[in-house]
């Protein structure tokens, strides 16, 4: 509540823009009043508010009571002030005509302004003050009564007019608008006193020695006062999802793959997948590429990644890695990229491949990334050298030409899983999902036979919006083709699941989004996130 502090010196005039403390001025002004106070006539130029603050003040101690009147009033605009000085505009057309005995029809807006010609001819034709005579206007009436003109007087003496045609008359010729208007009626209260009393607001060792405390008056607390906002931050949805992902990924065993960079090779977003240089995806309209520079160099060793991964890895390494891990043989790259090549053009590692002539310079197209299986890609080929089982995820933006609507954006994250373990079926994988998503608190979940060039079988993932009242898809899954696997140099006999989900789709679901644009891009309203109560509690 305003005002809610202990007494203050009232000062005779607050400072410009300050509001003023007009307590003591209130109780001042009761003390010799016979009537009721009304705050309009005691406090011309004092704000509402200001009054409003010592009000509540003073009724909350019981020292007055007050009834709060609203009313309204009307003001002239600038055009009808202007007709009150000057007349209205039908006078002033009437008056022209008049002194000059008559005044051509074209010359009119000359003499009194286009506005007023236009406006004022019709009305001084209506109430027959002027006439035509061929293109001449001529004048008709001797003298003239300004009706305009007295009503408006009166109205901004009075602030009203008591026939409502005629108020729906000046609001459409916008002479007037309504402004609303509240006063204070204010009497004494039960505890009137002229003055303030002091009010303590702690209980002091002094006044405990000295006895005081019997007869301080203590201030009451005030249950009613409500905090000020507080303009603290507040984590975004996507980003509160996206910790709950990782921490459930971190508390499975998950190691976290690098995924720092957004631009890829065709390589590794597409040809080490087993996806067909004349698949869809890697079309125009399904993928950005970029034009400068438009070219990769063919696969090589990666100093700057690897070191990211084998951070990554430092902690997990105990867990995971085997106790006699060989030393590392130098990555054959030349080989992989001729695997690459034979696996599509040509067939091998028990398929017959696609059989269509491959190219390198398309393999070497530099793109967004398109999914962050470009990644996991790139850490499955490294795990060649020590196959094992082994768990990786990234959560990471990818990027799609796709057109914007409530569910799409061309740039999204992309919540990707990736395990490796001998003996691994697909039934392993629809159970890993069901737990995974269930941590996130979505039970319902669908699975549909999918395609992917890199995965067999593949299982499209759908979950239950209740918000949209239906299935929606929040997830791509698969286990990973031997076409891609082998050339890499991984053993047979290890599987390895992979799975791609949306990190908006989920988080879409868990806060009753519907529009995606919402969460992410430039129409995100701060608002949103500020004002979401799951946002600002924070478990994570
Ligand atoms: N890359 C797939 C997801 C996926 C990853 C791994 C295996 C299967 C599917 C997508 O973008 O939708």
């Amino acid at each position: 509540m305003p005002g809610a502090r202990g007494p203050v010196p009232v000062p005779a005039a607050a400072p410009a823009g300050e509001p003023r403390d007009l307590t003591q001025q209130v109780l001042d002004k009761l003390a010799t009043a016979d009537a009721p106070l009304n705050t309009a006539e005691a406090f011309p130029d004092a704000s509402q508010a200001e009054i409003k603050a010592a009000l509540d003040r003073l009724a909350s101690r019981d020292m007055v009571a007050y009834e709060t009147l609203e009313s309204e009033h009307l003001l002239l605009t600038p055009e009808a002030k202007k007709i009150c000085a000057e007349g209205s505009h039908e006078f002033k057309v009437w008056d022209a005509v008049k002194r000059k005995g008559g005044v051509p029809v074209k010359e009119l807006a000359k003499e009194v302004g286009a506005e007023t010609a236009k406006v004022g001819q019709n009305v001084a034709f209506r109430n027959k003050w002027i006439k035509n005579e061929g293109s001449v206007l001529i004048p008709v009436a001797e003298t003239v009564h300004d009706a305009t003109r007295e009503l408006l007087q009166s109205v901004d003496k009075t602030k009203a007019v008591d026939n409502a045609k005629t108020l729906t008359e000046l609001k459409k010729r916008k002479l007037v608008t309504l402004a609303k208007v509240i006063r204070y009626k204010v009497q004494k209260g039960p505890k009137y006193a002229r003055k303030m009393r002091v009010e303590h607001t702690d209980l002091t060792a002094d006044m405990l020695a000295s006895g005081d405390w019997e007869s301080a008056n203590f201030k009451p607390y005030n249950f009613n006062a409500l905090g000020a906002s507080q303009n603290a931050g507040a984590l975004h949805p996507l980003n509160k999802v996206r910790a709950e992902f990782r921490h459930i990924f971190f508390n499975q065993g998950f190691v976290e793959m690098p995924t720092a960079r957004y631009i890829e090779s065709g390589f590794w977003n597409f040809d080490a997948l087993f996806v067909p240089q004349q698949h869809p995806a890697r079309d125009m309209q399904d993928t950005f590429f970029i034009s400068d520079p438009a070219m990769a160099d063919p696969p090589r060793d990666d100093p700057e990644a690897e070191a990211a991964m084998e951070q990554m890895e430092a902690g997990s390494r105990r867990l995971f890695a085997s106790p006699d891990k060989p030393e590392p043989k130098p990555r054959d790259y030349e080989q992989y990229w001729a695997d690459v090549k034979k696996v599509h053009q040509d067939g091998g590692f028990g398929s017959i491949g696609y059989r269509y002539p491959w190219s390198a310079e398309e393999c070497l197209r530099l793109v967004l990334r398109t999914h962050t299986t470009a990644v996991s890609t790139w850490v499955l080929h490294r795990l060649a050298e020590d196959p094992r089982p082994a768990r990786y995820f990234s959560i990471d933006r990818v990027f799609r030409n796709e057109s914007v609507d409530a569910t799409h954006l061309a740039e999204f994250h992309q919540v990707e899983g990736v395990i490796a373990d001998f003996g691994l079926t697909l039934g392993g994988l629809m159970r890993f999902m069901e737990d995974f998503f269930g941590k996130l608190g979505i039970e319902n979940l669908r699975f549909k036979p999918a395609y992917n060039p890199y995965t067999e079988p593949s299982m499209e993932i759908f979950g239950y919006h209740t918000g949209l009242g239906k299935w929606v898809e929040i997830g791509n899954s698969g286990m990973f083709r031997p076409e891609m696997l082998e050339p890499m140099g991984l053993p047979r006999d290890l599987r390895v699941y992979g799975f791609g989900l949306s990190l908006e789709r989920p988080t879409m679901i868990k806060y009753k989004v519907s529009n995606i644009r919402d969460l992410l891009g430039h129409k995100v309203d701060l608002g949103f996130i500020e004002g979401n109560a799951a946002v600002r509690l924070d478990k994570n």
